[in-house]
C-alpha cells in the first residue's frame, strides 16, 4: 500500500525511508475494541544518543512526563542487566486517571534500535496496552533521527476508540516531545 499515514509530519520521501520499518516493527493486529496509533517526531541529534535515553527502561522519567518514580523489580539472573521479561514499578504524579502501572520490557534490540514494552497491571485505563518504539536515521543534509512509537490498546467500556486514542496520543506526543529536548540539549553540550 503506497499511501503515507497522514498526521506523522513526515514527507512521502522521508516516509519511504522508514515503510520497512513501520512494516516490522509497527504493525498490530488490532483486535475488536481495541485501538492502535503510530506517531513520529523529528530530532536534530545523532540517533545513537537519541537511542541512549529510550533504551533506558530503567528510567523512563527521563524522557516521558508524568512520572513520579520508576523502579525495576529485582530479577536474580539479570542483575543490572535490562532484557526482555524484565519489570518495573512506575508510580505517576497525581490529576492523572492512573496512579501506579506495571510494566514489561519486551524488546530491546541495540542493533535495530527497537524498544517495545507492555502494560501488564496497574492503577489505570490503559489494559493490554503494548507499544514499540524505533530509532531511526533519515538520509539528507545534516544530522535527522526520527523516532516513530506505536500502540495497541483496549478501549475501556464507556469510552469511544477516537476518546482513547486522544488521551493516548496525546501522552505520547508529549512524551516525545520531551525526548526531543533530552536529546537536542545533550547533543548541544556534546558539541559545545
Ligand atoms: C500512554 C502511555 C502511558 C500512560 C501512563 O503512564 C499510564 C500507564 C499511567 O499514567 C500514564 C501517564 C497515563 C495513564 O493513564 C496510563 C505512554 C507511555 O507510557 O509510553
Amino acid at each position: 500500500d503506497g499511501e503515507v499515514p497522514a498526521g506523522l509530519g513526515l514527507t512521502a520521501a522521508e516516509y519511504e525511508q522508514l515503510r520497512s520499518t513501520v512494516e516490522a516493527h509497527h504493525r498490530y493486529a488490532v483486535g475488536a475494541g481495541q485501538c492502535s496509533s503510530l506517531l513520529a517526531q523529528r530530532i536534530h541529534a545523532p540517533p545513537a544518543a537519541v537511542w541512549a535515553i529510550v533504551r533506558r527502561f530503567d528510567c523512563p522519567q527521563v524522557y516521558k512526563h508524568f512520572i513520579r518514580s520508576c523502579a525495576l523489580r529485582p530479577d536474580p539472573e539479570a542483575g543490572d542487566n535490562l532484557r526482555p521479561g524484565r519489570l518495573r514499578e512506575v508510580s505517576v504524579i497525581s490529576g492523572l486517571p492512573a496512579s501506579t502501572s506495571t510494566e514489561r520490557l519486551d524488546l530491546l534490540d541495540d542493533a535495530a534500535r527497537v524498544f517495545g514494552f507492555s502494560i501488564t497491571g496497574g492503577e489505570h485505563r490503559l489494559r493490554n496496552y503494548r507499544s514499540v518504539t524505533t530509532v531511526n536515521e533519515l538520509a539528507g543534509p545534516g544530522i535527522c533521527t526520527v523516532v516513530l512509537e506505536s500502540y495497541v490498546v483496549d478501549v475501556p467500556d464507556g469510552n469511544t476508540e477516537d476518546d482513547t486514542r486522544l488521551f493516548a496520543d496525546t501522552v505520547i506526543r508529549l512524551n516525545l516531545q520531551k525526548l526531543k529536548s533530552v536529546a537536542e540539549a545533550n547533543a548541544a553540550a556534546a558539541a559545545a
